[in-house]
């Protein structure tokens, strides 16, 4: 009897320990956790959905993220990027764009495809034929011109303000254009064909012709560019690796996308992976002798290809396929330069690409007042531009941005390409801080970006579940390891600690809130959305707490400076 009751006192214990740990105590820590509890200083408590706009994004990713969505539940469940992308910052509504406001126009662009396809059939004319006559096999694709093309959409929809709108299907349908396809040429890019095929293998630094990229041209004229996996999803760069010798990862490229997607800075262009045959999808489609020569069979009888300058340096930088399959990032290309310029901008913390060289802004705690005073970072939004790079990069682990491009037609105020950012995610259980350095020596951020940082630091739109739904969506999922998608919550938190705690050095905050970062309201002509951003912005915030939440209204009690 006395055993029976022991044996009824354990199990009631056991139960009673279960509960307390699997339910009460994930409550109790869903609750203490994150900056922004709903009592606390950090509170930014936006509604959740409705108000502004419908959601429009339900046909915007792929295969299986599609599968993955459910209607969004305020209880926490369901698809928490739908929740995100239905929320109201991701809705505001903006006016129609003006044709200046574009970067090309339908009838210009059509031209310029058309007038590609009739040189690309007649160049297959003589190829082919010159090709017989060397018995040279060459795989003969058809083309076909398409004015609905998803690439074609997807160029047209560039504006001033971001490389695509949150509601354009043109890029989910380019996305799977470009993961599946036909391929009908494959060629080297522009910047290696460049290098001439010329090496110096005494360079340590930025060897060329490391990065083994080629420009993939689709059935229907899309072009790619490839970069080749050259690293498992869960190695990590070698300690003692430079940042400069890095590898260039697929997976990062992909990755780096979603990420820019869901900050909603729209900078970087489309990129999808793709299993690629290296055979039949690159050697017997190439025109270039060049990439052909590049070309062997290694000892475990897979297809190989070395990059061409390396082949004279060191031939362990090959990439084979198993046998021919080969995962890549295909990142969509932009217009051409002959008809959209763009141009290419040191950064202003760039890093010295030397094993001990130290730039300025390294050294001297007062860099951004110099900077600031200079053109174009004096006027307009372009420092605070190069900021929003900057948190971008941070987030990925990207120290690889020696340079940045803007589309020359939109002037200054033009938004920033966050082009290649195949370094990035190379260590997730390291935080480079000197990448944040924009941020932490300026002490400024717009606003719309600190809105949607701060946004998904909740739990309801947690970065990572996000970011992890969003890559479900990729045919080479996953895309990245869990350690990689978790250290993008602790790197979001590491950024609002130091929006929090921004201290310029030199006192020079401006206004009258030195010594604060600065939250910046963007002007009408340099916002992402539009001028109704803004009031659309306000609106969300009117009847909360103020960003910091020290206060009830912006400005004097926040101790923040709105411009
Ligand atoms: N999607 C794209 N569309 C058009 N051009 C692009 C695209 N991505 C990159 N480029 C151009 O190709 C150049 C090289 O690309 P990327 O930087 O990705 O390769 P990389 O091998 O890392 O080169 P680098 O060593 O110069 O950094 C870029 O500077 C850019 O001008
Ligand atoms: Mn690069």
């Amino acid at each position: 009897m006395r055993r029976d009751r022991l044996l009824l006192a354990a199990t009631l214990t056991a139960i009673l320990s279960a509960d307390l740990y699997f339910i009460l105590l994930p409550k109790l820590r869903s609750v203490g956790s994150g900056e922004f509890c709903s009592c606390g200083p950090d509170n930014l408590s936006l509604p959740v959905q409705g108000g502004l706009a419908t959601p429009r994004l339900y046909n915007w990713t792929s295969s299986a993220a599609l599968v993955l969505r459910t209607p969004a539940d305020p209880t926490g469940g369901g698809s928490k990027m739908e929740r995100l992308f239905a929320h109201p910052l991701y809705n505001i509504q903006t006016p129609a764009l003006g044709p200046e406001e574009r970067l090309l126009q339908a009838e210009q662009l059509m031209d310029y495809y058309r007038r590609k396809v009739s040189r690309w059939e007649r160049h297959m004319k003589l190829y082919s034929e010159a090709a017989a006559l060397n018995n040279i096999t060459v795989t003969q694709h058809k083309v076909t011109f398409d004015p609905d093309a998803s690439w074609l959409k997807f160029h047209l929809g560039i504006s001033r303000y971001a490389l695509y709108s949150r509601d354009d299907l043109a890029v989910p349908r380019l996305l799977k254009d470009m993961g599946s396809m036909e391929i009908v040429n494959a060629d080297y890019t522009q910047d290696e064909k460049a290098l001439k095929g010329a090496c110096d293998c005494t360079q340590v630094v930025k060897p060329s012709g490391h990065h083994l990229k080629l420009a993939l041209k689709m059935q229907n004229f899309a072009k790619a560019m490839f970069k080749p996996m050259r690293q498992q999803r869960d190695d990590q760069t070698p300690e003692d690796f430079f940042y400069f010798v890095d590898f260039q990862r697929h997976n990062a490229e992909i990755a780096a996308f979603h990420l820019d997607r869901i900050l909603d800075f729209r900078r970087v262009p489309p990129v999808a992976g793709r299993l690629v045959n290296v055979t039949g999808e690159v050697l017997q489609v190439t025109q270039t002798d060049d990439l052909r020569a590049v070309f062997f069979t290694s000892p475990a009888n897979n297809t190989c290809f070395f990059a061409k300058c390396l082949y004279v340096c060191k031939t362990e930088y090959a990439v084979c396929g198993s046998p021919d399959l080969l995962e890549g990032s295909m990142s969509a290309y932009l217009p051409g330069l002959s008809i959209s310029p763009r141009i290419s901008i040191p950064n202003p913390w760039v890093r010295s690409y030397t094993f001990a060289g130290q730039e300025e802004w390294e050294a001297n705690p007062f860099y951004c007042d110099n900077i600031k005073k200079l053109y174009p970072y004096n006027s307009g939004n372009r420092l605070l531009n190069i900021i929003d790079m900057s948190i971008f990069d941070f987030l990925t682990g990207n120290m690889d941005r020696h340079h940045y491009e803007v589309f020359t037609k939109f002037g200054d105020e033009g938004f920033l390409l966050h082009l290649d950012n195949a370094r990035g995610f190379g260590k997730h259980a390291q935080d480079e801080m000197s990448i944040l350095a924009p941020l932490t020596q300026c002490c400024m951020i717009k606003r719309s970006t600190l809105l949607r940082l701060q946004l998904l630091a909740q739990p309801e739109f947690r970065l990572s579940d996000v970011m992890r739904e969003s890559l479900e969506g990729d045919p080479l999922r996953p895309v990245l390891t869990e350690p990689h998608l978790l250290a993008l919550d602790r790197r979001l938190q590491t950024i609002l600690r130091g929006v929090r705690r921004c201290r310029p050095a030199a006192g020079g905050g401006g206004g009258d809130h030195q010594g604060l970062c600065q939250i910046h309201r963007e002007t009408s002509d340099c916002d992402s959305d539009g001028n109704d951003q803004v009031t659309e912005e306000d609106r969300l915030l009117s009847g909360h707490r103020g960003l910091h939440g020290e206060a009830q209204s912006p400005g004097e009690q926040t101790g923040l400076s709105w411009f």
